[in-house]
């Protein structure tokens, strides 16, 4: 049994988990993982940010048991693993007690120095400074989160696993882009891939769910959450996915637009007037959901929607129109499609969405069960009719699970 906090720092939001591991089988086989504690520091930087700790170690305190939930202000990840860290303190498990032999840190862009997991040190401190370029809405993030646990968990070695690499199996032709190859070789513009530590977590459990070994299958993997990705699996392995360079490109996200002609962002710099900076803020923060609907989350987009708001309609038709065109272009590029995968906040939570996204494609194998839809459930669970040729699947994400497991992997416990 070994224990390691798990730090998920993401775009606006700091998730953890302490986990105790039993044992390290293969990747997604081996072992489960008992979660002692876990929690949440969301809008971060808004403000108004919310924390929730909760220990699931039978201990705890107050009337919620071992839930705590309170308001505070996170100008930054910083102050956020700050909280978390004086959640543990005040609330407990106690970090010192808990027999904790690693943390594990999320690390969203490695870039192509690692495609897998690291000790971190001074020099990957560095190197993830370095792609923050690349990944501004989460290396800078990441990088906050590992600054601040160092100091505050000191006595443990600390992992950086990285989101990038279970995508290092795509093949040159899916992470090629058509540029000059010199300059592009120049610049390091390629396809990276992210989400990567969520999709290998669902991977192993959509195939037990299906009976088969992950060796025989061919998935796409949508993970639609704040950002969002799709990923063709063939064969357990990753072969081609949305995200690009950076997080931006693919699906239509949270406040990211996805895929957009690059000569629009050409006219916007020349004839629109906007700024290097204004466009990266365009489209970090203030498309998707958000420039087109006025709100970046799923839940209050459908609750326009069904009060009659059109550009929130409008909003939804556009991410189920982009879900279905990456779902049908991989489904080609693997030559067959054995399941549909959906995880993440939204894949896991919003009927809507996927009702959306898989509606009509019944001439292609998919086919959604409207019952099996609606049911709210936090397991892995099918929602396509058993005799359907496709297998659509809802999977929660173990990302931190992933990550714990990783983890021990590099520290050898
Ligand atoms: N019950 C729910 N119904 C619909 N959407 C939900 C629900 N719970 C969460 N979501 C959506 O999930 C999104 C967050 O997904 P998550 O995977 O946690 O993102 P991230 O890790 O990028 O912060 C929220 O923006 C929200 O839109
Ligand atoms: C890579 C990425 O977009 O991550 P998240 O969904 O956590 O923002
Ligand atoms: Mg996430």
């Amino acid at each position: 049994m070994s224990v390691v906090l798990v730090v998920n720092s993401g775009s606006s939001s700091v998730k953890y988990e302490l986990v105790e591991v039993d044992g390290t089988g293969p990747d997604g086989e081996g072992g489960g993982g008992r979660s002692l504690a876990s929690g949440l520091v969301e809008r971060i930087g808004t403000g108004g940010g919310h924390l929730r700790h909760e220990r699931r170690d039978g201990e705890g305190d107050g009337d919620g048991g071992g839930r705590t939930e309170r308001d505070l202000d996170v100008p930054d990840h910083g102050a956020a693993l700050r909280a978390v860290v004086d959640a543990f303190a005040q609330h407990g498990p106690d970090l010192g007690e808990a027999g904790l032999v690693a943390v594990g840190h999320r690390v969203v862009h490695g870039g192509t120095r690692f495609s897998a997991p690291v000790l971190v040190d001074d020099d990957l401190e560095r190197a993830v400074e370095e792609l923050s370029d690349l990944a501004p809405l989460h290396n800078p993030a990441n990088l906050e989160g590992i600054r601040v646990a160092r100091r505050a968990v000191p006595d443990v070695p600390h992992v950086a696993v990285f989101d990038t690499a279970f995508h290092a199996t795509v093949p040159p032709e899916a992470y090629t882009y058509a540029l000059d190859r010199d300059v592009a070789r120049r610049n390091g513009v390629r396809r990276y891939g992210f989400h990567g530590t969520s999709v290998a977590s669902v991977v192993p459990r959509a195939a037990a769910l299906l009976g088969r070994p992950a060796e025989d299958l061919a998935m796409v993997v949508l993970h639609l959450g704040n950002g969002a990705s799709a990923t063709a699996v063939l064969g357990g392995r990753s072969v081609e996915t949305s995200m690009g360079l950076t997080p931006l490109e693919g699906l239509v996200m949270g406040t990211r637009p996805g895929d957009v002609d690059p000569g629009a962002l050409l006219h916007l710099l020349r004839a629109g007037g906007l700024s290097v900076d204004e466009l990266d803020h365009l489209l970090n923060r203030g498309s998707g959901l958000a420039g087109l609907a006025g709100a970046s989350d799923v839940r209050e987009v459908v609750r326009r929607a069904a009060d009659g708001d059109a550009d929130a309609e409008l909003a939804l038709d556009v991410v189920a129109h982009r879900v279905r065109h990456y779902l049908g272009a991989y489904a080609f590029a693997m030559g067959r499609l054995d399941a549909v995968v959906l995880t993440a906040g939204v894949g896991e939570n919003s009927a809507e969405v996927r009702r959306r996204a898989l509606a009509g494609l019944e001439g292609f194998g998919v086919v959604v069960d409207a019952g099996r839809n609606a049911e709210l459930s936090r397991e892995a669970r099918r929602i396509s009719p058993d005799d359907a040729p496709v297998a659509v699947l809802v999977v929660p994400t173990a990302e931190e699970l992933q990550i714990a497991r990783e983890t021990l992997a590099v520290v050898g416990a």
